[in-house]
């Protein structure tokens, strides 16, 4: 267990590790501005303390924070849970951010023509996914003598490029568009596991209260972002038909106008339903029709 980070008054710090590059970095930065923690980082420093939390947030590679997490030098951190399932650690998933996903897959060049992962058995393969890799082989070849034979090669990074340099028969990496493994001649032969970011705790810390507390602030943030205000006029005759459109999270807000025969309607919908929504309450004939982003929440 690391040494304790403790605040002014002497109180232990809850440690929240966030990626400290790459593609979640953004997202991790822009969810922490959302839940109400601004720290001061120093530059080039990868700790930061948190003026309004007994936080100490850590900056560290994602693969170090299911790691970290789980051994309980970290208590609470952002990761993919293809890191977390590669560490084979015990962490509580405490909620799936929805964003960061993509699948694990297994790729092999295009031009072998590989139908079945099983064609790879006992071929070289290389991943920065190790134990994940030599895990599926293994129940694949079914104990198989062929199963210890597959040569599972560790690379950090550039896995794709593995094959066309003439190190790997195949490799397992990360696939989101696919524009990185069609860009190196290859396809999947077969997914792996799919992953997603995901808020991680580990069992045993001692911030509970302050876990908790970041758990529904993060998991607020997280469903404003997933949801819009609608705001219109409509014909109070209009009105079960505009609330079929418009439900609401658990009813729809209606305010009186000057107008006796019209209401204003307020409701929360999907972010990705908007569009649809404004087209529907416009052809029924609602009227002054706006939409607003919201910063936070509380379901
Ligand atoms: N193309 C992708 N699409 C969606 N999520 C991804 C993608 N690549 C990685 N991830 C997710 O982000 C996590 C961290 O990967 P990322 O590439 O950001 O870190 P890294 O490889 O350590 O950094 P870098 O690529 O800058 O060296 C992965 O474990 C995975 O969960
Ligand atoms: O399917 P795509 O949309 O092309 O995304 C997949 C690529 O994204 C990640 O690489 P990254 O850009 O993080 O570089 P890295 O391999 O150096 O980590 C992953 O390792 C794949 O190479
Ligand atoms: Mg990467």
């Amino acid at each position: 267990m690391a040494e304790a980070a403790l605040s002014d008054d002497g109180a232990e710090l809850c440690l929240l590790a966030v990626p400290k590059k790459g593609r979640l970095y953004e997202k991790c930065n822009q969810l922490l501005a959302g839940i109400g923690l601004e720290y001061k980082r120093a530059p080039r420093q990868d700790i930061a303390i948190c003026p309004s939390m007994p936080i100490k947030i850590v900056f560290l590679p994602a693969k170090d924070i299911a790691q970290f997490v789980g051994e309980g030098n970290v208590d609470i951190g952002l990761t993919g849970q293809d890191m977390v399932a590669e560490a084979d650690v015990e962490v509580k998933e405490l909620i799936h951010t929805g964003f960061g996903k993509c699948q694990l897959a297994l790729q092999a060049p295009i031009k072998d023509n590989i139908t079945d992962p099983k064609m790879i058995v006992g071929k070289r393969i290389a991943t920065s996914f190790p134990n994940l890799t030599k895990q599926y082989f293994a129940s694949l070849a079914d104990g198989s003598a062929d199963a210890k034979d597959t040569k599972v090669r560790s690379i950090s990074g550039s896995v794709e490029a593995a094959c066309g340099l003439g190190l790997a028969d195949a490799v397992v990496d990360l696939v989101e568009t696919g524009t990185t493994m069609r860009a190196a001649g290859l396809e999947i032969v077969s997914t792996i596991m799919r992953t997603e970011t995901v808020v991680i705790a580990n069992p045993h810390s001692t911030h509970e209260q302050i876990i908790e507390t970041l758990r529904k602030r993060i998991e607020g943030y997280l469903l404003a972002r997933k949801h819009k205000m609608i705001y219109y006029n409509v014909a109070k005759e209009k009105l079960e038909q505009a609330m079929t459109i418009t439900p609401g999270k658990k009813k729809p807000t209606l305010t009186p106008l000057a107008d006796d025969d019209w209401l204003s309607v307020g409701a929360m919908v999907a972010t990705s339903d908007v569009n649809n929504i404004m087209d529907d309450l416009q052809a029924l004939g609602a009227s002054d029709i706006f939409v607003v982003d919201l910063n936070n929440c509380r379901a």
